[in-house]
């Protein structure tokens, strides 16, 4: 049978998620989905034990293979590698290390097949986010997502689990597509040409790792900011963006002023 679905997982030092994640993704999926559906690790030379993880699970009979880049390093740019190499016409990119949990992703598929972009949001009701995910980690994430708010209508455009329809990909204009940094998601969606109203969601709730570490660092949150300014640039006009920000920045003043201090 022909593949049609693809799960593109970006992985960095991941060995111990690989063999779950494989296993609970295509239980998931069951007999019918597993038969057309191929996942890739694009793993950048972890040299961890994720390749022999990989090779003993193909010998268990799953479709799951791993590209190994040398030269190359970074999330974004990993998804898109895997993308631009799948064969499958529905593309789900989701992290390793089981905060996504597999057993979404043929609801996810479904919805693929109606949206041209679907994004896997955790802001909707009867979802939410671990009660153990740090502090921190919500306060930056509820920052980021913020920030992004002019940019798209997509409720959780922070998200690593999203799903795109390969033609769409094609559709951006050249050499458009920022691949440095973590949000790839968030580029798609300002950089496809498809309505925002197509734009698909699909509810899950987010987990907590248990193996591995998270390798949010300084570095990738500079590299947010960046992609924010050229994603306003994008959108907006260079002409625009003082007057946007400066709008923009009143706005969260006004917020958190009539949050915090007003009463
Ligand atoms: N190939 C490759 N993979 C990477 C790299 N950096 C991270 N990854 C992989 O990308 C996935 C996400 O990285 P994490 O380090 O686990 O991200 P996080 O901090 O937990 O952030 C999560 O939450 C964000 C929302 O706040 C999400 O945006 C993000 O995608 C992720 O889900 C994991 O599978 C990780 O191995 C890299 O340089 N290269």
């Amino acid at each position: 049978m022909a593949i049609e679905n693809s799960v593109i997982v970006p992985a960095y030092h991941e060995k111990l998620n690989i063999k779950p994640l494989t296993e609970r993704l295509f239980k998931a999926l069951g007999e019918d989905g597993s038969k057309i559906t191929e996942l890739i690790f694009v793993d950048d030379n972890s040299q961890d034990g994720s390749v022999e993880e990989v090779e003993a699970l193909q010998k268990k009979g799953y479709n799951v293979k791993i590209i190994v880049r040398t030269t190359e390093r970074g999330l974004s740019s990993a998804v898109l590698k895997g993308f631009y190499e799948a064969k499958g016409e529905y593309l789900i990119c989701m992290d390793a290390d089981l905060q996504h949990p597999p057993e979404y992703v043929p609801e996810l598929f479904t919805k693929l097949r109606k949206h041209p972009f679907v994004i896997g949001t955790r802001y909707a009701a009867g979802v939410g986010i671990d009660k153990d995910w740090p502090l921190y980690r919500r306060v930056l994430s509820g920052g980021a997502r913020m920030l992004a708010k002019p940019l798209t209508l997509a409720s959780d455009p922070m998200s690593g689990f999203f799903g795109v329809q390969k033609v769409e990909l094609s559709r951006a204009s050249e050499g458009a597509i920022n691949a440095k940094g973590f949000k790839i998601a968030l580029d798609l969606l300002v950089k496809l040409p498809f309505d925002d109203a197509l734009i698909g969601e699909q509810p899950f709730s987010f987990g907590v790792r248990t193996e591995g570490e998270s390798k949010l660092s300084g570095k990738v949150m500079i590299q947010y900011l960046s992609q924010l300014k050229e994603l306003y640039i994008y959108k907006f006009g260079a002409e625009n963006i003082v007057a946007l920000f400066v709008i923009w920045a009143l706005l969260v003043v006004f917020i958190f002023y009539y949050l915090f201090i007003k009463n």
